[in-house]
């Protein structure tokens, strides 16, 4: 065993409390552990799923290889081992999925939007032939020239009365759909959203089924350009497409008419209210940033806590063996938060999905007025927790010192696929915004007219008491920050339209207060979900403590990078801000000796990650050199352009060289 296992192995023999136990409050049940495990192992095994590690593939074998899987996956495996939509063993589907996939938009937005604009006939027809991958099918809504304004989308669909058709145009270049995932080079449908036009009017943007490649060759329909949009940062495996479409004709019937319907003869029928047409955007905001980013934060915690319990550098004693990097106070500082992060965000997101699913059964119903309120809330978590990871991504990865830089390390691929949370499915700043709207309204009701999770903004501010480190009293802080800033922005939206600006200046001049301010609501609830669930969870003492000081230190941590809101905001004097810092540090030594127990518990398998660094056996250096001799550059000894380049200067150095070793 390497000196480095040895490292690992001491440091799971300090854990102080039942690492299996935390894995099942982390799954949420010992049995939902079960379940996640048979589903990991059913794929594990599986010698099909077995691909070169990703940092040995070009581009194309990435996304051959991750189609091949994929298809494999959801053609021959999902129904042979009881993996439907609905089942628990679905919900631990994204962890026993490889580590690259493609097939994503169809299976995870496509499908989902089916169901939520199409009639009853319509889904009979599509959902079939889409579930078994008869058809494949993209969510083409971004253009090149807009993502974020939706009104500003250009491309359009004509009625035709005369042929029962509509005629799909993008009357510029600016107007291609640019970036829908699985589009490039999967896709033969398309659920184009456009803009319906009937009789000359223009109705705003609807969803429609549009055919783009044919069904037998695979080759672009007659009026339609589609491909890939090329290299990006990261999802390599992925074909991100364009797709120009110049009178494409489409039958009637294509229009996904749940919501709206246009009739024979040309009467336009609106059934459902028009927020309805966003709601697929609700959806992927409120499932997606578990997989996308809380649990792409807690592999990269995995990673970086492992390494740097087994990486020696520098002395903590003079004259004393060399040290773990995470016996530093300042790692500590750098990782245990991040740590914190993963916990609080994902035990939030998790009332935020059943407050959807609520939603979604009064919808069924008729009734959407709690729509508002789970627009603004999904809106902003989305944000914030793609941000918050994203930023822990890169305090993980800066944290490995040279080897994070490294493909080896897994790091740089996690931090490829979490960045563009903050970016799709609406970009962050313009939906911190729209919770931002929501905030303001929601300051000028009557308490008796606001859902419980928005009260505390017209309540009145309550002061701590006692300990000012206890949950109950972090949990009043962010209270009040979040109801005296959102309070301020709103003055200031105020104060400059009284004084005669038109409302949408004002708005604009007090952006920078409304993104705060909506910052602050959505940590108090990310901070009050995460404390409540930690009242609340039945286990064991020694768990209750770690998650008590993880829910504590998320507190902490985040008063201590902002204090100089809280001082001037007069919740918290200088005095308690330097309680809160000793606080902060004495947690982290606390928790330092469970850190790797905290990690282990995410139960990750080592091929979930494909890191040389964040290994279960703590196997660093070897991995590190095994994996170099991977290296598509070093299957010759000699690399081509070596030779061919360099060699006739080489030969001159050795003629250099050589006649001066014979005058010598
Ligand atoms: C398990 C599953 C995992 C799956 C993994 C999949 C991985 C995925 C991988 C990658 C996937 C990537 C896939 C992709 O990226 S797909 C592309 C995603 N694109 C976007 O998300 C675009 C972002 N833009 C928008 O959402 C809109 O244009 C906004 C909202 C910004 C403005 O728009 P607009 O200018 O038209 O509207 P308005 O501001 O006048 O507001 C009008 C009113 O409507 C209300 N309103 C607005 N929005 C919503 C809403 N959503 N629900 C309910 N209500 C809503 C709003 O509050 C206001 O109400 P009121 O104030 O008047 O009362
Ligand atoms: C990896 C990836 C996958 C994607 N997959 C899909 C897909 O499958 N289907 C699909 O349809 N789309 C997809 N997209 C597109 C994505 O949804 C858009 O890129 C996203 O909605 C942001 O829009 P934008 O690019 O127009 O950004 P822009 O809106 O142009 O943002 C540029 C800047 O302008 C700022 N800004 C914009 N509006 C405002 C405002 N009102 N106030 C203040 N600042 C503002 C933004 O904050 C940002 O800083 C994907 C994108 C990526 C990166």
């Amino acid at each position: 065993m390497s000196i480095e296992s040895n490292l690992l192995k001491k440091e799971r023999q300090n854990v102080t409390f039942s690492v299996e136990e935390l894995t099942n409050v982390w799954d949420g049940g010992k049995e939902d552990t079960e379940i996640r495990r048979k589903v990991v192992k059913v794929f594990g095994d599986d010698p099909v799923l077995k691909s070169p590690p990703i940092c040995t593939m070009t581009r194309e074998e990435r996304y051959t290889e991750a189609t091949r899987k994929c298809v494999y996956i959801f053609r021959n495996m999902l129904q042979k081992n009881g993996i439907y939509p609905g089942s628990k063993e679905f919900e631990h589907f994204w962890n026993a999925m490889p580590i690259e996939y493609t097939l994503l938009i169809h299976m995870g937005a496509f499908i989902p939007c089916i169901m939520s604009f199409g009639s009853e006939e319509q889904v009979a027809k599509w959902l079939p032939l889409s579930a078994n991958l008869n058809i494949i099918c993209t969510y083409a809504q971004t253009e090149l020239g807009h993502g974020s304004f939706l009104r500003g989308l250009e491309t359009e669909a004509t009625f035709d009365r005369e042929t029962q058709e509509f005629v799909i145009n993008c009357p510029k270049v600016s107007s291609m759909k640019w970036w829908p995932g699985d589009m490039g080079l999967n896709a033969n449908h398309a659920l184009v959203m456009a803009n319906l036009i009937v009789g000359g009017k223009k109705y705003g943007m609807h969803p429609f089924m549009v055919q783009i490649r044919d069904l037998s060759t695979h080759m672009p329909l007659p009026g339609v350009t589609v491909g890939d949009i090329g290299s990006k940062m990261g999802f390599e495996a992925i074909d991100n497409g364009f797709l120009y479409m110049k009178n494409v004709r489409i039958p009637r019937e294509n229009l996904l008419n749940k919501n709206s319907e246009v009739k024979p003869d040309g009467t336009y029928v609106k059934k459902a209210s028009d927020r309805l047409m966003y709601g697929s955007m609700v959806n992927l905001r409120v499932n997606l940033p578990k997989s996308q980013a809380i649990d792409v934060l807690a592999k990269a915690c995995t990673i970086a806590i492992r390494y740097s319990a087994v990486r020696r550098q520098g002395l903590l004693n003079p004259g004393g063996a060399e040290v773990a990097v995470l016996d530093y106070t300042l790692q500590q500082h750098k990782l245990i938060p991040q740590l914190a992060t993963v916990y609080a965000t994902k035990f939030a997101g998790e009332g935020i999905i059943k407050k959807h699913q609520a939603f979604l059964q009064n919808m069924a119903k008729g009734n959407i007025s709690d729509l508002a309120e789970i627009h603004a809330l999904s809106a902003s978590f989305k944000a914030s927790v793609s941000e918050q990871c994203t930023e822990g991504v890169e305090v993980c990865r800066r944290a490995c010192g040279g080897h994070g830089y490294s493909q080896a390390s897994g790091l740089p691929h996690l931090l490829s696929k979490v960045t563009p949370t903050c970016t799709y499915e609406g970009e962050n700043t313009v939906l911190y915004l729209q919770t931002a709207r929501y905030l303001v309204k929601c300051a000028k009701e009557k308490a008796a007219d606001l859902p419980e999770s928005i009260l505390f903004l017209v309540q009145p501010i309550q002061n701590a008491r006692g300990n000012i480190t206890s949950l109950d009293n972090l949990a009043l802080y962010f209270k009040n920050r979040a109801a005296l800033c959102v309070q301020a922005a709103s003055k200031k939206v105020n104060q400059m339209s009284n004084k005669g600006l038109a409302m949408h200046e004002a708005w604009d001049k007090s952006s920078v207060q409304l993104v705060h301010a909506t910052k602050a609501y959505v940590i108090q609830y990310i901070f009050d979900a995460f404390a409540s669930f930690v009242k609340e969870v039945k286990c064991s003492k020694s768990v209750k403590e770690i998650l008590e000081d993880l829910c504590c230190l998320y507190g902490l941590h985040y008063i201590n990078n902002c204090s100089g809101d809280f001082l001037k905001l007069g919740i918290l004097t200088a005095h308690h801000c330097n309680i809160a810092e000793e606080a902060e540090i004495a947690l982290l030594e606390k928790l330092r000796p469970n850190a790797v127990g905290i990690v282990d518990a995410f139960d990750f398998t080592d091929s979930s990650m494909e890191s040389c660094l964040g290994a279960y056996d703590g196997n660093v250096y070897e991995r590190l050199f095994d994996m170099a001799k991977l290296s598509p550059l070093n299957k010759e000894p000699v690399h081509q352009a070596s030779y061919k380049y360099l060699r006739p200067y080489l030969l001159e150095g050795r003629d250099i060289l050589e006649g001066a070793k014979s005058k010598l």
